[in-house]
């Protein structure tokens, strides 16, 4: 008599409240994953970035796409049930930091939930995507954007938001799951004290901060992880960078700022602060701690430990305990260069005094694509290794001569280019990603996969002692989950960034992922990844025995083309041309790279359309649906073509004659 259950869920994004992205699952492992195929498919139609990791609940595979379109299918033959357009207002494409994503969805009792980029939680009901109740959790006044997934206890979800790119105060939220009514906030910065404090956390924090710090939000967005803890009755956050990133232009005197980069626990029916740990105090080269944060329980120096352990954007790996918040330890997983250690008596980083910059650019490993960023990690309990994509990576901070509070990062993009171009070829020449199984008991690597370059995907952990995960080689990949043998491999003509799951419908185990390449990294950098060619992103579906194929390659599909022709001769003098890049800095290089190299689109392979209609573009807004909102109450027509003739002077530097 087989006892094993024939459906299996993904219910959880990260599979339990752990979240370990561990499966029990063990029906494909390393004896037959050769025979693992394609069961099916399906195109998403943006070539915006895919982060999503799906969920599966009762044989229905519910997904979620940029713009937050939210769909359902059947797990086992991908035919579509629903789909849930929320409408989200393009405007808000120029409000994402690093493009339009989304990185997942909750279920709760009948019910899927979903946060979209303007800021609404929506309870949609699971058999038919018909909305429940909506809530609006920010103030649309402001430039929040919510890109993270929701997590669910008993009867409350769970969400924060992103926007420290962009000037705001970064909080988190509890909801009611049957009727979208909040039930507690809390803010991970404190406000204008003439406003009177929230709770006596804030109170403490503002101690560690000087000036009129609320001016300009102050940061600390919890733009992606939550952890929920029923055990101790916690809900862990992960804080990030503070706004802007300059600490001079927040908090002249200097100081913590608390609670920027840290993990927070808070009491998950009150939101009470329980205790926090600050991994970058004083944070300013948006150093995010809102990497993944699994739970899990281990034997540390013959001491059974409740550990929480975050691999964040500043390169160490660490060890919590998850009910004092004391740090156990910390290690690095990838060369940095802003701190050579964390002091264990204070738990405070021993920070290398060169990377507090100033005016003249100073490179700064790692750059603010960080040592980890959003893709998860995952931890098999039954090896007791976290598999981290990791990168290594350069960056060049200056600081801005001048600030305007609530107007950017505080940093400059220009000026110096000597030592820009520097530290830009160091960086192209040293930045790589490898997937790395660390050992979190000794923080020591166990073995590591190195790719040819940075940007693989989220992780996913089975008990067929296999490790899944998409590679910058347009590839999805497992390995033995003990050595890193590489046991199987298809190319699935994309990038897949996100993390996949894996479930079980009627006795069959499936593998799900989402292929598409985009969000941060390809926004500031795309192209640096310039030989990427790419097919259609899709939902990809595997089971062993599948033999469903995709179809050819389409000829074009490079990320960045080739120049068509010779960029158009400049037809403006320097004054013009420097006026468009202090404009480009200040509006356009967050998703169109510092200097035009690259970004989400490469300004410098303009086509003779995009010229012709470069106004209707940046002004008249008529590429929204795309990502590109309109720019008209910031900027006039005479600056626009200012920002044209910079970028044709770009095209001309670098492809001229
Ligand atoms: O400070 C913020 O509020 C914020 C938000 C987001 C976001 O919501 O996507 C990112 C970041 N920061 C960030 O620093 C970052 O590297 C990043 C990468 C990505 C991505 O989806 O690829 N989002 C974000
Ligand atoms: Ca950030």
């Amino acid at each position: 008599q087989d006892s094993s259950p024939a459906n299996v869920d993904w219910a959880h994004t990260g599979l339990e409240a752990n979240e370990q992205r561990f499966s029990p699952l063990d029906q494909i492992n390393a004896e037959n994953v050769s025979e693992l195929g394609l069961a099916w498919y399906v195109d998403l139609d943006t070539d915006r970035g895919q982060e999503a990791t799906p969920i599966v609940v009762d044989g229905v595979l519910f997904n979620i796409e940029p713009w937050n379109i939210t769909t359902a299918y059947n797990a086992a033959t991908g035919e579509q049930l629903w789909r849930f357009d929320p409408q989200v207002p393009l405007r808000f494409g120029r409000l994402a930091c690093c493009d339009i994503v989304t990185r997942g969805l909750a279920y709760h009792e009948g019910k899927v939930l979903i946060a979209t980029l303007d800021g609404r939680l929506i309870a949609l009901d699971a058999q038919t995507g018909e909305e429940v109740w909506s809530t609006l959790t920010v103030d649309n006044a402001m430039n929040y954007t919510i890109t993270g997934a929701p997590r669910v206890h008993g009867d409350m979800v769970f969400i924060g938001n992103g926007g420290a790119e962009m000037g705001v105060r970064g909080y988190v939220s509890a909801y009611d799951t049957s009727t979208g009514e909040m039930i507690w906030r809390w803010h991970t910065v404190p406000g204008n004290p003439a406003d009177g404090f929230e709770n006596a956390a804030m109170e403490a924090a503002a101690e560690t901060w000087s000036g009129e710090w609320w001016q300009s939000g102050g940061g600390g967005t919890v733009w992606d992880s939550l952890t929920v803890d029923p055990e101790l009755g916690l809900l862990y956050i992960g804080t990030g960078n503070g706004s802007p990133w300059v600490r001079k232009w927040r908090s002249p005197e200097g100081g913590d700022n608390l609670y920027l980069a840290s993990i927070v626990a808070l009491d998950i029916a009150t939101g009470e602060y329980r205790w926090h740990y600050q991994t970058v105090p004083g944070e300013e080269w948006d150093y995010t701690a809102t990497q993944n944060m699994i739970l899990a329980d281990m034997e540390i120096d013959g001491r059974m430990r409740q550990v929480i352990m975050q691999a964040p954007k500043n390169g160490f790996f660490y060890v919590l305990d998850r009910e004092t918040g004391e740090l156990i330890s910390a290690e690095t997983i990838a060369p940095i260069s802003w701190a050579t250690g964390i002091d264990m008596e204070t738990g405070r980083p021993i920070e290398n005094p060169e990377a507090r910059y100033g005016e003249i650019p100073v490179m700064v490993s790692p750059g603010a694509g960080g040592a980890h960023n959003w893709n998860p990690m995952a931890y098999s309990p039954e090896t007791g290794l976290a598999y981290v994509p990791v990168t290594e990576t350069y960056m060049a901070y200056a600081a801005a001569p001048d600030y305007t509070p609530g107007q950017g990062l505080g940093t400059a993009f220009a000026g110096h280019d000597e030592i820009r171009r520097e530290i830009a070829e160091y960086a192209d020449e040293h930045s790589k990603g490898w997937l790395s199984a660390w050992d979190p008991v000794t923080q020591t690597e166990r073995w590591r996969v190195p790719y040819a370059k940075k940007g693989s995907g989220g992780v996913l952990v089975t008990a067929g002692n296999l490790v899944f995960q998409g590679t910058i080689g347009t590839s999805f990949a497992a390995y033995d989950a003990t050595t890193g043998e590489k046991v199987w491999e298809m190319p699935v003509q994309n990038v897949p960034i996100a993390a996949p799951i894996t479930y079980m419908v009627d006795g069959v185990q499936y593998i799900a992922v989402n292929a598409g390449w985009g969000g941060g990294l390809a926004h500031v950098e795309r192209a640096s990844f310039s030989e990427l060619h790419l097919g259609k992103p899709r939902l990809l579906v595997f089971r062993l025995g599948g033999t469903v194929e995709l179809p050819a390659m389409p000829e074009e599909g490079f990320v960045v083309p080739a120049m068509a022709a010779r960029p158009p001769a400049l037809e403006a003098g320097p004054e013009v041309v420097a006026q468009g890049e202090r404009l480009f800095g200040a509006n356009c290089s967050i998703c169109h790279g510092n200097a035009a190299r690259g970004g989400v689109k490469d300004l410098r392979h303009m086509s003779a359309e995009t010229h012709a209609t470069f106004a209707d573009i940046v002004l008249g807004g008529s590429r929204a649906a795309n990502g590109m909102a309109s720019f008209a109450d910031v900027l006039s027509s005479e600056e626009s073509e200012a920002i044209h003739h910079y970028l044709i002077a770009r095209a001309n530097e670098d492809w001229g004659s």
